[in-house]
């Protein structure tokens, strides 16, 4: 059977969830920073970037427009799975969803997280949650099994709907400026040593960015007959002032560039599946703002979103890992320079430097 989900009855995306309301803020940036060592003046100043938004985060009501689209893929190709939703920081929470789940008989789910890179922040954590709400579960709730779908930053559904992102935001340019632009692949900002820990062997949020970048940069060049200059630079840094996270900034970039004549930018964010907080504020707030200063004209391309075929690459994965868990050969797509992730994680696959070991979901060993 071709869309057989089997062992699957249900699938999962599990989601960093946002503040809705100017209340919400601040108990949602506690959940965030628990146990995080963030000084208290970057919350402040991260709590204004929400105030600025009326106190709500877009991150939410850009996931229930994803699910609604997934739901739609699903039918629109015969696979009959409901979609559950649960975040780390805000409700809906993961413990909710699996109440739920459990409630409905769902007994084994594929779990989709909205971020598509190694580390802890983007993967391990999010497979800490789900151990832990598994474990928070009331008495006698019968038993979920879950499965983590693979890293997805080099699946063709992510990087053909960001190549094409890019090309229409190269297209923006004014005729002038479009040869020279310099194309910034943007992403979050990690603390280089949670990079140094990320993945199987280390190193691999930034490796991973790297290849999608190489690929977007190359694609563009086979549809437009040019090799634009490119570099990958970060957002949202955050921690203490003397622990080193990865740079250079999105801003200081700016700054070198106007430096160096540099007429115009595309900042492509490559690290966001969507229009979160880091990419109306940071990116399209702070970073715009910091061009026009230096009179640089700034494009921002669009991020996967409801791109057809980043949603499309959600059910793809799914049937994909069913028809592994079945034992059934099965392709496995990638495009770029690494080949398509692991499945389960090693025992030290992004590993929680803060805390030593903690269950989490999805590993080889669980
Ligand atoms: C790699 C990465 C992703 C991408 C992967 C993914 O998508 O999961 C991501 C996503 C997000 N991060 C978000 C928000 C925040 N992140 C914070 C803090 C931190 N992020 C970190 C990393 C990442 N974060 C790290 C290393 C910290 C320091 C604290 C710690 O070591 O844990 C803080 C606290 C204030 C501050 O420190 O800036 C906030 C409010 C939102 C919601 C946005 C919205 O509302 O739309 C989203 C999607
Ligand atoms: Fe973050």
């Amino acid at each position: 059977m071709q869309h057989d989900p089997s062992p699957y009855d249900a699938v999962l995306l599990v989601s960093f969830g946002g503040p809705e309301a100017p209340d919400d803020v601040v108990p949602f940036l506690e959940n965030v920073t628990r146990g995080r060592g963030i000084p208290r003046e970057r919350l402040v100043e991260v709590g204004e970037h929400y105030f600025h938004f009326g106190g709500k985060s877009p991150i939410n009501d850009r996931n229930r427009e994803f699910l609604a689209a997934l739901r739609e893929d699903f039918a629109g190709n015969g696979l009959d799975l409901p979609v559950y939703w649960g975040n780390r920081n805000w409700g809906p929470y993961i413990g909710e969803a699996l109440e739920q789940m459990a409630a409905d008989g769902v007994q084994r789910a594929a779990v989709f997280f909205t971020s598509v890179y190694s580390s802890y922040s983007s993967c391990r954590q999010y497979r800490e949650n789900l151990a832990d709400a598994l474990a928070g579960l009331p008495e006698g709730t019968p038993a979920i099994e879950l499965d983590v779908l693979r890293r997805s930053f080099n699946h063709p559904g992510f990087i053909d709907a960001m190549v094409d992102a890019t090309l229409a935001a190269v297209a923006d340019l004014p005729d002038a400026a479009r040869e020279t632009a310099h194309l910034s692949f943007v992403t979050h900002s990690i603390p280089l040593a949670m990079n140094d820990a990320s993945g199987p062997e280390g190193g691999a949020y930034e490796l991973q960015h790297r290849s999608v970048m190489e690929e977007i940069v190359e694609r563009v060049r086979l549809e437009t007959g040019h090799r634009f200059r490119h570099q990958l630079v970060y957002c949202s840094r955050s921690g203490a002032p003397h622990v080193p996270w990865l740079e250079p900034d999105v801003n200081d970039h700016l700054a070198q560039l106007a430096e160096q004549g540099s007429p115009a930018v595309v900042a492509i964010p490559i690290g966001f599946v969507s229009d979160h907080m880091e990419v109306v504020w940071d990116l399209d707030t702070e970073a715009a703002a910091t061009a026009e200063k230096l009179g640089l004209t700034y494009v921002r391309a669009a991020t996967a979103g409801i791109d057809p075929r980043f949603v499309a690459m959600v059910r793809e994965l799914v049937l994909e890992r069913a028809a592994v868990e079945r034992g059934v050969p099965t392709a496995r797509k990638a495009e770029g320079g690494l080949p398509a992730c692991w499945d389960r994680c090693s025992t030290d696959c992004c590993r929680n430097l803060q805390q030593g070991p903690r269950p989490a979901v999805g590993g080889v060993d669980g």
